[in-house]
């Protein structure tokens, strides 16, 4: 922008020189102007240079105000969504709305806005007449059931340390509030958490109580509204955590609250020590964790345990598994002395016999499942011995194993508890807490799967907004039949839908005993390079491939996807734990016995994301962004292209390309006469009403016949082309009319230096001599 434009007291935004890919333009009020460059103040308060070329355009007036709902940006850009958000947080409304969408950032604080107080605000008055909140979410959609008997549904997502499992205990603390019981089972899904937290949750280095699975909680209610029971489906838990953590990091929580809860005896039964005393705790150099007390929280677990219907034996065998994972993690092996072939066996015999005990199978079984390894072919079977590193893997699969199947039968046995509902009530409402797209240095298969779910997450989202789009058009009167969008539907084809898709591929070499990651990758680039959302590996050297997903592009790092992709147990360790004498280990294993062919990690989260999306496609969706301002989990700080990455990552962008695709610039009739009713002739202000007309007047004079814009119901519908010719000439005006001003200014002055050098009959020849001066300018 040319400077002769730029005026004091403006608000502009101007690009950043970084060049990041994050660094977006930033707003800020001009408070110097010079002929090359303008200084501005920015929202931390910051004063910098920004040359004129760096100006980018004026502030809509909206993104001056701030406001509560995003798509009442009249400009809704990236930078004007992360502005907005940045300009509430520092004013602790870590809430904001973009549609049915809410943006919630992380406080790091405990802010005083949870009380049950609140609750009852929220439940009693018009959301709309109060700030944004999660509250409101989880008001509307317990209304919406109420008032519509459909199936309501809250899509909770974002980053690691983001928020969502707050976010969902907020939600449901609501719901319970609204429902207005305290009944059993309302206790019940409560006490459920503590559980889930215990079994599911770990210290990791981004956040101290980090959720490792998914999970969708869908809770019913009764023809009254009052909750009548729940059931929740969990996805993906991370169990390599078990067998080793990165630095900084724990295992599940569980393992230090029953070292530090249990009592002595039953410790001594189990042959448990302190946590220093066992591998798969050390893997991370960290045992304890900041703000928890691992003996209380056991407490809580035992509690939840029996409000939950737990057995007393069926707690008992958890402890007995739990013990025995932690001695597995202890075993060491030596190798063995046959010349023929490497073999290994079990370095220490006591510790074979204490986890034989423990697990309820014969400790000389035990000894072989672990190091040697039956193979079928052609129906014949033949054993080989395993080395030293092969009976390590072997072990940790075993320990893998057991948690996986025991994590699923607590769910169950909650679930059996709290979903006991009688008839067709009047609907639920779920609530989904699942981990958001992800893109590490190193993705694997996790990633794959998690990005997955985000895609089709993603394209539910897009046609949810779209169809809010098309409605808001519909109810403002504008044609809008014209406007279309692209999704990202191509990049499910590839994931999942078209033939030999890469899951596709991925699952067919997993079935294929000598089927290698290699041979995978092979296929996949023989199938797929010509598609326009496979990416060609950054080197040769990595044996990967990458997916252009909604986010961005990802390379996924394929060593080890076929291993992780089988998720198998060997058959040694099959027979084994079927053979045991310990109950819960049998029953856990249950369903093993029972299938022919184990079905891949891959075919079973892609059975449980397709019933979940089916779920969620009959609901009303509402959305949840958590959103994590900082990695140094502080309040009050603000990391811009943390928080850019992040708006990316969710997919919010999507409402700005569908708004884009459409009229992006809206005014509403008051906001658009008070801007621009100097443009034409004649136009009264505001205040005096008639604003459509005039607002059509001025449209009619300065736009050209072909332009694309509408007059709606409530707002002026704009193209950007032309809102920057509206703001072109506004701007023009005013720079003449500040002109004026000023030749006015100087003429008056000259007149009244001469008229006072006459009054002092003072002849003498006074030559002033003026500046231009640049002051700021009426709206
Ligand atoms: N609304 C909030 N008010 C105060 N603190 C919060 C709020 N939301 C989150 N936090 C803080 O941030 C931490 C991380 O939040 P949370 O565990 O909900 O993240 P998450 O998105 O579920 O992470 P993960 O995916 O790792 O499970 C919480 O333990 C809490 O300290």
């Amino acid at each position: 922008m040319a400077n002769q434009k730029l005026m004091l007291g403006d608000y502009i935004w101007a690009k950043q020189l970084s060049g990041d890919e994050f660094d977006i333009p930033i707003g800020g009020k001009i408070v110097a102007v010079e002929s090359s460059r303008v200084k501005i103040q920015d929202d931390d308060q910051k004063e910098m240079y920004i040359s004129n070329q760096q100006v980018l355009k004026n502030m809509h007036v909206s993104s001056i105000k701030g406001v509560e709902d995003m798509i009442n940006l009249g400009d809704l850009q990236e930078y004007a969504i992360l502005r907005n958000l940045h300009k509430r947080y520092k004013e602790k409304l870590i809430y904001t709305y973009t549609g049915s969408m809410l943006i919630a950032i992380n406080p790091y604080e405990l802010l005083p806005i949870y009380t049950n107080a609140l609750i009852k605000e929220y439940r009693n008055q018009n959301t709309e007449d109060l700030l944004p909140h999660i509250f409101a979410i989880g008001d509307n959609s317990y209304s919406n059931l109420k008032n519509s008997a459909k199936d309501q549904c809250i899509v909770i997502s974002g980053e690691s340390g983001a928020g969502k499992t707050e976010s969902t205990k907020l939600i449901l603390q609501y719901l319970a509030s609204a429902s207005g019981q305290h009944s059993w089972v309302e206790q019940q899904i409560l006490e459920a958490n503590p559980i889930l937290e215990a079994f599911g949750n770990a210290k990791t280095v981004r956040n101290d109580n980090s959720s490792r699975f998914g999970k969708y909680i869908d809770i019913k209610f009764n023809k009254n509204g009052n909750i009548e029971g729940a059931k929740i489906e969990q996805y993906l838990l991370e169990k390599s955590r078990i067998v080793s953590q990165n630095e900084g990091e724990r295992n599940y929580h569980i393992f230090y609250s029953m070292l530090a809860g249990l009592p002595k005896e039953k410790k001594k039964q189990l042959d448990l020590l302190d946590a220093n005393n066992y591998e798969y705790l050390r893997g991370g150099k960290v045992l304890t964790c900041d703000g928890r007390n691992e003996a209380s929280e056991f407490s809580d677990i035992m509690a939840a345990f029996k409000v939950l219907n737990f057995t007393e034996k069926e707690m008992s065998d958890i402890w007995c598994l739990l013990s025995s994972i932690l001695h597995v993690g202890n075993i060491r092996f030596r190798s063995g002395a046959s010349s023929h072939s490497e073999t290994s066996e079990i370095a220490d015999q006591g510790l074979n016999e204490k986890i034989s005990k423990l697990l309820g199978v014969n400790k000389f079984d035990l000894t072989v499942a672990l190091t040697k390894r039956t193979i079928y072919a052609s129906g014949d079977q033949v054993v080989a011995n395993l080395s030293k590193e092969f009976a390590s893997d072997s072990r940790n699969a075993f320990a893998k194993g057991i948690y996986g199947q025991l994590f699923i039968f607590i769910v169950d046995k909650i679930n059996s508890a709290i979903s006991q509902v009688k008839g067709r009530g009047r609907g639920s409402i779920g609530v989904l807490d699942i981990f958001g797209f992800e893109n590490f240095n190193l993705n694997s298969f996790e990633q794959l799967c998690i990005n997955y779910a985000n895609e089709s997450l993603q394209q539910f989202f897009v046609q949810h907004i779209f169809k809010m789009e098309q409605e808001y058009y519909t109810k403002e009167g504008i044609n809008w039949s014209n406007i279309s969008f692209i999704d990202n539907q191509q990049v499910l084809n590839l994931l999942a839908v078209k033939p030999l898709n890469v899951f596709a591929l991925i699952d067919e070499e997993s079935k294929f005993p000598n089927g290698t990651d290699f041979s995978m990758l092979s296929k996949m680039h023989k199938q797929h390079s010509s598609h326009e959302s496979y990416l060609k590996p950054k080197s040769d050297m990595t044996p990967s491939f990458g997916i252009q997903h909604f986010a961005g592009g990802v390379f996924y790092d394929t060593p080890g996807f076929l291993e992780k992709n089988r998720d198998s147990f060997s058959q040694d360790l099959k027979n084994l734990v079927l053979s045991s004498r310990n109950d819960l280990l049998k029953d856990i294993f249950k369903s093993e016995q029972n299938a022919k062919m184990k079905k891949t990690l891959s075919s079973q989260f892609r059975t449980s994301l397709e019933m979940l999306m089916n779920a969620l496609n009959a609901c009303h969706p509402f959305f949840v962004r958590c959103i994590k301002p900082n990695e140094f989990k502080k309040p009050q700080i603000f990391d811009r292209a943390l928080c850019t990455r992040q708006l990316r990552y969710s997919g919010m962008m999507e409402t700005a390309k569908i708004r884009q695709a459409g009229y992006p610039i809206r005014y509403s009739y008051i906001e658009f006469v008070d801007r621009f009713r100097y443009l034409a002739k004649g136009i009264p202000p505001s205040t005096k009403g008639g604003c459509r007309s005039s607002a059509e007047n001025i449209c009619k004079a300065v736009l050209e016949k072909r332009s694309d814009y509408q007059f709606g119901n409530t707002k002026v519908f704009l193209k950007h082309q032309d809102n920057e010719k509206l703001e072109e000439l506004r701007r023009s005006i005013l720079d003449r009319y500040c002109r004026y001003k000023l030749d006015l200014y100087e003429f008056i002055l000259i007149f009244w230096v001469s008229i006072h050098v006459e009054i002092s009959s003072l002849y003498i020849n006074v030559r002033i001599f003026f500046k231009p001066i640049h002051t700021g300018c009426p709206n």
